[in-house]
């Protein structure tokens, strides 16, 4: 039996891509407080990947420094115009991000780190660019009613795998990256690393 590797993320979307993958995983939220981590990176003029690739290191480096074995750490951010934009807090924050991000192009900036014993061991940050459509205030309105809390859990206010698809005209990018983990790196480490068969 391999030790499981232990995702310091409350994310459920990553979970579901490990496990649906077939990596046997713990998870250990890191509990890091990510809004001063963030404020301060971006003061010192860090950008919206440098920010997702500090942000998983350091979780993963906290998980690590508590538990043995491999720990994943993971952060996204989204960048539109040069601007990194957090988790919309409400609804009517997720109507106005939308409605700002409405026929343009954003990055979404996914970046993955491994840690052992305070060592960060392993990293990868991926970049997808998605287009969205020009669609009708009431196509916004009926997604929001049928998305409901779900459009807050996810930075860019929409499940690529569920009614968000509706919302693109193109996307540019690893479908992992996407949801939020650079999933096909990640399993080449595991498999160069004795958790994963080769
Ligand atoms: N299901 C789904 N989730 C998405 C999608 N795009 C982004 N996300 C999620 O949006 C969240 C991005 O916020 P983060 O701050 O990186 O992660 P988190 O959910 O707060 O969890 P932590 O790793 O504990 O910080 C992650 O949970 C991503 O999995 C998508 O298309 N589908």
């Amino acid at each position: 039996m391999i030790a499981p590797v232990i995702l310091a993320s409350k994310s459920a979307a990553r979970r579901a891509l490990l496990e649906g993958a077939g990596v046997p995983i713990d998870i250990a939220v890191a509990g890091v407080d990510e809004d001063a981590v963030k404020a301060g990176l971006l003061a010192e003029g860090a950008t919206p990947r440098d920010v997702a690739d500090a942000l998983a290191e350091i979780k993963a480096l906290k998980v690590s420094n508590l538990k043995p074995g491999f720990v994943v750490g993971a952060d996204q951010t989204l960048e539109f115009r040069g601007r990194l934009y957090d988790k919309a807090p409400t609804i009517e924050e997720a109507r106005a991000r939308l409605k700002l991000l409405r026929g343009e192009p954003h990055k979404l900036h996914s970046a993955v780190v491994v840690a052992r014993d305070g060592q960060a061991l392993w990293r990868e940050v991926a970049t997808a660019t998605l287009t969205m459509r020009e669609f009708s205030d009431a196509f916004l309105e009926d997604y929001l009613a049928t998305e409901g809390p779900e459009a807050l859990a996810s930075v860019g206010c929409y499940r690529l795998e569920g009614p968000g698809a509706q919302l693109f005209a193109k996307v540019q990018g690893d479908y992992f990256t996407i949801l939020g983990l650079p999933l096909l790196g990640l399993l080449d480490f595991l498999r160069n690393n004795g958790v994963l068969a080769a």
